[in-house]
């Protein structure tokens, strides 16, 4: 096992048509999203990647799980190179799981819950339990807070809290090595953001997870990364101990974003 889980290198994701025949060319200009972004996630760190929306932390999220192609770069975990999702090996594809923002949209409202982490194993089997999966269900959402009860209950009956809970228990039920949580909390009231983030803090040390935590929101990073990145217009402009980002941050744009969170903090 390598010292670094995940490993980013050069990363760089273009949108837009690729250049077409010479005569259109003027009119078919790529935008490149992210611009030679790398990055490292030891194991048990907690990466907090921030920046203004349309940075490219999204994209860099998406990249790094399979959903987009990057244009050149690699993304590599324990040393295994990953290609796009149904490309890479079962094992790898488990080893790295996401949660995303809106917890509502990512889970099918008539589905149980105990049919959405029941999918979740037969996607991948090897992370099934052997034994009993009724008791391995009930655990699971011991583990991320929620009552048995909840495995009866359809994703459209929970509330936003719940929801981020279970899509947080479908993640676990594979057993990944590294957890990519977009905006995770973003879409929540502040209470049961605070419930969920410390949720995600107690469970980083129990699963013994390693995590790539995006957010807009400073003040939520500061309460769980290990260290900072930070993104503007598609490039990582400064990373570092989280302690050092926050107390001394060396680029103007971190400075900037810094000295913006601590005016809200004091006025709130
Ligand atoms: N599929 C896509 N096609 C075209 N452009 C895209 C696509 N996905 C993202 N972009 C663009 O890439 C840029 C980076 O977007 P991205 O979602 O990665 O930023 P972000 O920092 O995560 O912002 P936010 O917090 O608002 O989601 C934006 O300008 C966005 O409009």
């Amino acid at each position: 096992m390598s010292e670094t889980l995940l490993k980013v290198r050069d990363l760089r994701v273009s949108f837009g048509r690729r250049p077409g025949p010479p005569w259109r060319r003027a009119t078919t200009r790529e935008f490149v999203a992210v611009d030679g972004v790398s990055l490292d996630v030891g194991p048990d760190e907690t990466v907090g990647l921030v920046g203004e929306s349309g940075s490219g932390k999204t994209t860099v999220a998406r990249a790094v799980v399979g959903l987009v192609r990057p244009d050149s770069g690699t993304v590599t975990v324990d040393g295994h190179r990953l290609g796009p999702v149904g490309q890479r090996p079962a094992a790898l594809q488990r080893a790295v799981q996401m949660v995303f923002q809106d917890p509502r949209s990512s889970l099918n409202p008539r589905m149980t819950v105990a049919a959405i982490v029941g999918e979740a194993w037969r996607t991948h089997p090897v992370s099934a339990p052997a034994g009993d999966r009724t008791a391995a269900l009930h655990r699971l959402l011991d583990d991320v807070g929620l009552d048995a009860s909840v495995a009866r209950q359809h994703a459209g009956e929970l509330s936003g809290g719940q929801c981020q809970r279970v899509s947080i228990a479908r993640a676990l039920a594979v057993k990944p090595r590294l957890l990519v949580c977009d905006e995770a909390v973003s879409a929540l009231d502040v209470s049961v953001q605070a419930q969920i983030l410390r949720l995600l803090v107690d469970l980083r040390a129990s699963h013994r997870l390693s995590m790539l935590f995006i957010s807009h929101d400073l003040g939520v990073v500061h309460q769980i990364a290990d260290r900072i990145a930070v993104m503007r217009s598609g490039v990582l402009v400064e990373q570092g101990p989280a302690g050092e980002v926050l107390v001394a941050p060396r680029h103007e744009y971190t400075q900037a974003l810094v000295g913006a969170a601590l005016e809200l903090n004091t006025e709130s």
